[in-house]
């Protein structure tokens, strides 16, 4: 396949504006912007600003004490992976678990009943600890260590689905009644009226295949989606970066528009279609990343550390890559997916170009646009694969898993702590639940999200936060907090288990494109 968008020559002029690297002024003006973002979330004392090392970076300005809230971050867009959504019920805005604890575990033993499938092979999220409690309980181990499962009878899992069964102390975790998605898709449910219009607006209204709908490519839209499911829900967070864009562009248009005609047209704001569009484009734009030319040398070194190879040669790779970053850091350009997609360790480093090519065509060929037909429909420029591309590979790079525990698992946590009478009581309803559930009674909500405040956090090996949501976290918000006492410092986490040996860690980071030259990697290198 000859992987040319047609947008991408028509409009390779405005594609480079888009994507342009900010000029030192505008780097100035993201500032502001990431000022105003501070200020409007549920956190003080901190200020996004620019090392000269590592890029962007988030710094404490006030102190913070061990174990204190420092950040709590919005998402720009997330999902849910589409393997997940059989086990939870979520609201589709910001990901808190809906409907009632009977509807949660009577819908998922529905589902995997019908032969749909998330995670069904003893694939539990909850700790060792949690599992021996209810494994002794009950004594229904397999060999293998997985409880078996029980199935409950068919009536049973519909009156739960219905309501028709009340399950024993569930009123204690009360959950917002499930609204259905105002396209009428069936596929998505909110928490509120509230999430429902925010999430229509933002990015729902183009991606929903409803009757309530006006897509008039909704073939295109669901054959799109059932790509992404197949393959990397990636593409679907892509699409919605999409949708959003454009969907604040109409709005920065409408808005426009009135200006004009409420102060005559030549006292209005005359701002050209595509300025508007630089504008709504300027969120998700906030999350650009340098490329490196060093990423390949970089990669290389850490396939050898990875490998065992001769530290020598890793370290004579180590300066290469190092030198090549030097001469980087004067030429930088924004990255795009097939370019930073980490080289996976079963692809020969000289077979590099034609697997980033392989990929180049997946991405076409999942492209939103071309599948879609938007640029007929739209045309706007922000349908292009050069877009498309760089969307996927920001996420890649700046992305955090979504997490939301699940309150079935505190549900039958609380009956294993109640009273022996009480408890004995409300296992005779609640014990064949837990037997048909089997390992994976409490799955929590799981996704992935870009945070454009978190998305600024830097690395450490020795963080001095990290990402946690405590008991009263319970939505799709990014939680970060301080693991010792912050002091008028950078904030970094960890994105990797910075317990693992030197060579695990580099390897790891690799794949997102630098050597971590942090205090504990300086040492333990030497
Ligand atoms: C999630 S972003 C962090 C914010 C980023 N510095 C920026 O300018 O937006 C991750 C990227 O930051 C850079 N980075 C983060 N921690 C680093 C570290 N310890 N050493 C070198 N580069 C780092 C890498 O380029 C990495 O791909």
């Amino acid at each position: 396949m000859d992987s040319i968008c047609p947008l991408d020559i028509q409009h390779s002029d405005k594609i480079s504006a888009l994507l342009k690297p900010p000029s030192s002024l505008q780097v100035q003006a993201s500032f502001e912007y990431f000022d105003q973002l501070v200020k409007t979330k549920q956190c003080h004392g901190l200020k996004v600003k620019q090392d000269g090392v590592h890029g962007k970076g988030v710094y404490a300005e006030t102190d913070f004490n061990e174990g204190e809230l420092v950040l709590k971050d919005e998402m720009l867009v997330g999902a849910q992976h589409s393997s997940n959504k059989v086990d939870c019920l979520v609201c589709s805005y910001c990901f808190c678990f809906i409907g009632s604890i009977e509807l949660q575990i009577g819908r998922k033993l529905y589902l995997h009943d019908l032969g749909l499938s998330g995670r069904m092979d003893c694939a539990a999220e909850s700790s060792d600890e949690e599992d021996d409690l209810f494994n002794e309980d009950l004594g229904q181990c397999s060999s293998s260590g997985a409880k078996k499962k029980i199935p409950l009878p068919k009536e049973a899992v519909e009156s739960l689905m219905n309501g028709h069964i009340e399950l024993p102390y569930s009123n204690k975790f009360s959950l917002s009644s499930a609204v259905p998605c105002p396209g009428k898709c069936g596929e998505t449910y909110y928490c509120s009226e509230l999430c429902a219009d925010a999430d229509w607006e933002s990015f729902h209204s183009l991606l929903c295949v409803g009757e309530n709908t006006g897509t008039p490519t909704k073939e295109a839209l669901l054959k799109f989606v059932q790509h992404a499911d197949g393959t990397n829900d990636i593409f679907y967070l892509a699409a919605k970066a999409i949708s959003f864009t454009v969907l604040r562009y109409r709005k920065l248009k409408a808005a426009q528009f009135q200006e004009q005609k409420e102060h005559d047209a030549q006292d209005g704001n005359d701002n050209s279609d595509f300025s508007l569009l630089l504008q709504a484009w300027r969120p998700v734009s906030m999350g650009y990343k340098r490329s490196s030319k060093a990423r390949t040398a970089l990669k290389f070194h850490c396939v050898s550390v990875r490998h065992g190879l001769d530290m020598s040669d890793a370290a004579r790779y180590a300066r290469v890559a190092a030198l090549v970053f030097a001469s980087a850091s004067t030429s930088v350009s924004v990255l795009v997916w097939w370019e930073c997609v980490a080289l996976p360790d079963d692809v020969d480093c000289c077979d590099e170009e034609s697997f980033r090519g392989q990929i180049r065509e997946l991405a076409f060929e999942f492209n939103f646009c071309y599948l879609l037909n938007f640029e007929i429909l739209f045309k706007c420029v922000v349908f292009s694969l050069e877009i498309y591309g760089h969307i996927i590979g920001m996420f890649e790079l700046n992305n955090l898993d979504l997490v939301v525990a699940s309150p079935v698992e505190d549900y039958f946590l609380y009956i294993d702590d109640l009273q022996q009478v009480d408890k004995e009581q409300a296992e005779r309803t609640t014990r064949p639940v837990l037997d048909a559930l089997g390992d994976e009674y409490s799955m929590c909500c799981q996704g992935s999200a870009f945070f454009p405040l978190q998305s600024c956090m830097n690395h450490s090996c020795r963080p001095n936060a990290k990402a946690f949501k405590r008991e009263e976290d319970r939505d799709g918000q990014a939680t970060i907090i301080a693991v010792r006492r912050i002091s008028e410092e950078e904030v970094t986490i960890s994105y990797i288990d910075e317990d693992l040996p030197f060579k695990e860690r580099q390897a790891l980071l690799a794949d997102y494109g630098f050597k971590c030259m942090c205090s504990k990697c300086v040492e333990e290198e030497l």
